[in-house]
């Protein structure tokens, strides 16, 4: 039903079949996904999936080995500069003058786009509304907190109005607090009727921001959809986490035989299982799990996530 509503609106992204290969390994392995105006589509996977690789060759800064980018209409490729002038990129690393304030940093990079007198001024006051430094932009940079200084990087990053937005993992190596406030502000693109390519290896940020996630790991998108419509390929099983040391492969080999247990994986600290009726078979499980050897130190019932799902595909956890 979401698919139909979303078909009726324009298609501002498309790539087809996008391969990528770096000394005979492929880094991104038949890659095809869609994004429609006023869409937040998050790729969602862990480091190394591919995801800059990606988004460079969407961005036109590398090219692809194979495959096809259409942009609002115009194949996308390192030489189509007009192409990229619908794009606004906002990389990792922080791209701002530290001795410059918010405004200073606005007015030098939306020169460089081609801004120009009052146009530039009234869109520098919208950008900084979006991103919530209006009330700092009068100051320097440099003593800006680091969520502060990200959000003015995506603010540069929308000064021309781009149809697409891509952000690479904007909230990498911020406090939870600045977390916060740099979500907020993506989440208010959406108001400005813009699509969003999102890249994250966290799950909770795909959850919530993104209309639609392709779930990639090994260069590959593993699943595409709605967050109910992957949720829903782990047959609404839950997940229990089983924290502790000790025997943990006599435990997995023991809770494999249990009835209700689907699957049981390694996980960072312990055991992660796969199970139907999580709180009905908590008891059975902790007991099998102590008598094969395992000492626990918590155990934890999480209904189906997006990290549930990425198991589900992978075998893996997203996080470790
Ligand atoms: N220029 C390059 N030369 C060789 N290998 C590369 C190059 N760029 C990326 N790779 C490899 O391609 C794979 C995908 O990297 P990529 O940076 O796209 O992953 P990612 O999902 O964005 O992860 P991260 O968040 O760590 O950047 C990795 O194995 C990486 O080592």
């Amino acid at each position: 039903m979401t698919a139909d509503v979303q078909t009726q609106k324009a298609q501002v992204l498309g790539v087809k079949g996008l391969v990528k290969r770096y000394g005979g390994r492929t880094v991104v392995d038949d890659v095809s996904f869609h994004i429609q105006a006023g869409e937040t589509y998050g790729l969602l996977g862990p480091n190394g999936a591919g995801k800059t690789t990606i988004i460079s060759m969407v961005a036109g800064l590398i090219p692809a080995e194979s495959g096809a980018i259409e942009l609002a209409g115009s194949a996308m490729t390192p030489a189509n500069t007009r192409a990229k002038g619908n794009i606004g990129l906002v990389p990792q690393e922080l791209a701002i003058y530290p001795d410059l304030t918010a405004t200073e940093n606005l007015l030098f990079f939306g020169r460089l786009q081609g801004l120009r007198g009052q146009g530039l001024k009234d869109r520098i006051a919208e950008v900084l509304n979006l991103i919530g430094l209006a009330d700092r932009a009068g100051e320097q940079t440099k003593k800006f907190s680091g969520g502060m200084k990200r959000r003015l990087n995506i603010g540069i990053g929308l000064l021309h109005r781009p149809t697409l937005l891509i952000l690479d993992e904007p909230t990498v190596g911020v406090d939870p607090q600045s977390r916060n406030s740099i979500l907020e502000s993506v989440e208010g693109l959406a108001t400005e009727g813009m699509a969003v390519l999102y890249t994250t290896h966290y799950m909770e940020e795909a959850e919530r921001l993104c209309d639609r996630i392709a779930i990639i790991d090994e260069g590959r998108i593993q699943a595409e959809g709605t967050r109910g419509q992957l949720v829903e390929l782990t047959g609404g099983a839950d997940r229990i986490d089983l924290h502790g040391s000790g025997n943990t492969s006599a435990a997995a080999a023991a809770l494999r035989l249990l009835p209700g247990v689907q699957q049981v994986d390694g996980g960072a600290s312990g055991l992660i299982l796969t199970v139907h009726n999580g709180p009905g078979l908590l008891a059975p499980i902790v007991a099998a799990a102590g008598r094969a050897g395992m000492t626990l130190t918590s155990v934890e019932i999480v209904r189906p996530d997006l990290e549930s799902v990425f198991l589900h595909l992978t075998g893996r956890a997203l996080r470790d």
